[in-house]
């Protein structure tokens, strides 16, 4: 097992949350003890791990998970030394709770994440998550939908709510490196030393690890990843690049570079129902700035209704919708299939 060391930049990885979207929530507890155990001996400080849209977020409108989420987070939390097991929480998808439950399970990192402009309606969740005891971190989604200064202002309302450090979230995988740079740099401006600024990338127009190092190169400190890209859309930055990449800059992570790719290769390969690719589907998402985690909805209606899901993808990058209006997505197949 290796043990926690002095690191410049702290990995999270979210195969077993972001990863649940490109796995239809279908993760088992087996699997998920097999990911953790590996991730945890490779040295990953922090694994986060629930329904891809959060605690809750098993359910008719999102998809619902094959297994329990008490059973998923229980997997992990027994598998695990030396990491610490954070859950993601979408306000009005999952409710305090379900926070007390994982909490009582031994999550230890409470991810609390909005829309860009909405980082008021996190400041419930930081005050309970601070009372339990947990660590808060704050995921402002959809970041290139709002300049870096109106950001930074987001951040602001989180971090006075309790939440001990705030990610650049590109859940479109729409930025370049000079938009997360200035977002990232927007954030450290305004929270200085308050709290740590983190990054949460996408790889829709191939620059999820490029877009991370943007973020270092500017002060970022926390750094999400996902095994093999396993995540929504053309996946997430994948952990064992971004941690390969950091150690070709001399950046201390704690992460045993061999043995993570061992877990990308040889655990995550083999259970992932599908590659995440740079396909038209993603370049579509990426270009035009939709929400990764809308890919599958967009792929069934596309199915239903006789539609190319890029061409729904495309109008809902038009329509510029958020997380939570996955229902409007079958609007726009049925508009498109001109109400067949
Ligand atoms: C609920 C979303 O999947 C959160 C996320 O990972 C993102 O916005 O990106
Ligand atoms: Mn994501």
């Amino acid at each position: 097992m290796t043990q926690p060391q002095v690191r410049d930049v702290r990995i999270t990885d979210s195969t077993l949350r972001d990863g649940s979207h490109a796995m239809s929530h279908q993760f088992t507890a087996d699997q998920v003890r097999r990911v953790a155990r590996g991730l945890d001996d490779a040295g990953v400080p922090v694994i986060e791990v629930s329904h891809g849209d959060g605690l809750g977020g098993s359910s008719f409108n999102y998809g619902f998970s094959r297994e329990p989420e008490a059973a998923l987070v229980q997997a992990a939390v027994e598998a695990v030394d030396q990491a610490r097991i954070a859950a993601l929480l979408l306000p009005g998808v999952g409710s305090a709770g379900e926070l007390r439950v994982v909490a009582d399970l031994g999550v230890s990192v409470a991810r609390v994440a909005t829309h860009c402009t909405e980082a008021d309606i996190s400041l419930q969740h930081f005050e309970l998550a601070r009372d339990l005891g947990m660590e808060t971190v704050g995921f402002l989604m959809l970041s290139h939908m709002t300049d870096p200064e109106e950001l930074a202002k987001q951040a602001r309302i989180m971090v006075d709510g309790g939440c001990q450090s705030v990610y650049v979230v590109d859940s479109a995988g729409a930025l370049l490196p000079e938009g997360v740079r200035d977002r990232v740099s927007a954030l450290r401006a305004e929270i200085g030393t308050e709290a740590e600024v983190g990054v949460h990338a996408h790889n829709n127009l191939g620059m999820g690890v490029a877009n991370s190092i943007a973020a270092v190169d500017v002060g970022a400190v926390q750094v999400d990843g996902a095994c093999r890209s396993l995540g929504a859309g053309a996946g997430n930055a994948p952990t064992e690049v971004v941690a390969a990449v950091l150690d070709r800059r001399d950046v201390s992570t704690g992460v045993d570079l061999p043995a993570v790719m061992g877990v990308a290769e040889d655990v995550v390969r083999p259970i992932m129902h599908r590659e995440p690719v740079c396909d038209r589907n993603a370049i579509v998402m990426g270009h035009s700035g939709v929400y990764s985690s809308f890919l599958l909805h967009a792929e069934c209606a596309a199915e239903r209704y006789g539609v190319p899901a890029h061409a729904i993808l495309q109008e809902v990058g038009r329509r510029r919708y958020v997380g939570g209006q996955e229902d409007m997505i079958i609007d726009i197949a049925v508009e498109l299939s001109g109400g067949r």
